[in-house]
């Protein structure tokens, strides 16, 4: 069983074809990873999914087709999407910021339980939050309505190694409730959170797999993603 099934998926940008046949699916628990070298179509992928980029193929959500579907709908019909540069309201308080995320019934006690920091700061401005906190609000902001599938999109980037730890605490906690599809650079991260691996390499899926059976063959990790796993 899947919640996301991603089937023949080609996306071209300004003439350019970004995704090639995209194929792969999502677990209905815990978090899959997407990996893959700079530039091979992470982002693409996941902005298409939630309909940001117009795409051919097909992409279901737990059996129903989302894709050629605007990203309001999809968003609704229950997708949580976090995109790398996080996008809070800098000028609105974390309290705002959290409201303007409500849809239906918004689950605050959940929000805080996982993030007491989000409490303790709800008067402050988002914009003065440091990048930790600021992904923590992203966080929140989908974790506070009911989600079938989360996307977040490189959610350690930029941080300090103390605050990766941080959001890769997080993101477990919130994996355990929700399915997850990361995408995340981080290997030390990818190894601790993810189940299952899906590697992007020029617009295609060049492997998918476990993701411990990955990240153990240092060989493999390299020809794919160009790094060692231990490093
Ligand atoms: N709007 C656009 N117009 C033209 N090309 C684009 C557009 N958006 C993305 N691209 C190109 O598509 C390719 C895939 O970009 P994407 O951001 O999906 O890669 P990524 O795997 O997420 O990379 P990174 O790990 O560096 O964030 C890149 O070559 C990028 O330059």
């Amino acid at each position: 069983m899947t919640i996301l099934d991603v089937s023949g998926l080609d996306v071209s940008l300004s003439g350019l074809r970004i995704l090639q046949g995209v194929s792969f699916a999502v677990a209905p628990t815990g978090v899959t990873v997407l990996l893959g070298r700079n530039g091979v179509g992470k982002t693409t992928t996941l902005r298409a999914i939630v309909g940001l980029v117009p795409g051919t193929g097909a992409v279901t959500l737990a059996g129903e087709r989302i894709l050629g579907r605007r990203t309001h709908e999809i968003i609704r019909k229950g997708i949580g999407y976090v995109p790398e540069d996080r996008c809070v309201f800098g000028g609105l308080t974390v309290a705002e910021n959290l409201r303007l995320a409500e849809r239906g019934p918004a689950d605050y006690d959940l929000v805080f339980d996982l993030f007491p920091e989000l409490k303790k700061r709800s008067a402050q401005r988002a914009g003065t939050l440091s990048g930790g906190q600021q992904q923590m609000l992203a966080l929140g902001r989908v974790l506070l309505v009911t989600n079938r599938l989360l996307l977040i999109d490189e959610p350690t980037k930029g941080l300090a190694p103390k605050v990766v730890t941080e959001v890769a605490d997080a993101l477990g906690r919130v994996a355990e409730r929700v399915p997850v599809l990361l995408v995340e650079q981080n290997l030390a991260v990818v190894r601790r959170l993810a189940a299952d691996a899906v590697v992007l390499a020029a617009g295609k899926v060049a492997w998918q797999g476990g993701a411990r059976e990955l990240l153990a063959d240092a060989e493999l990790t390299k020809s794919l993603l160009g790094v060692g796993s231990h490093g």
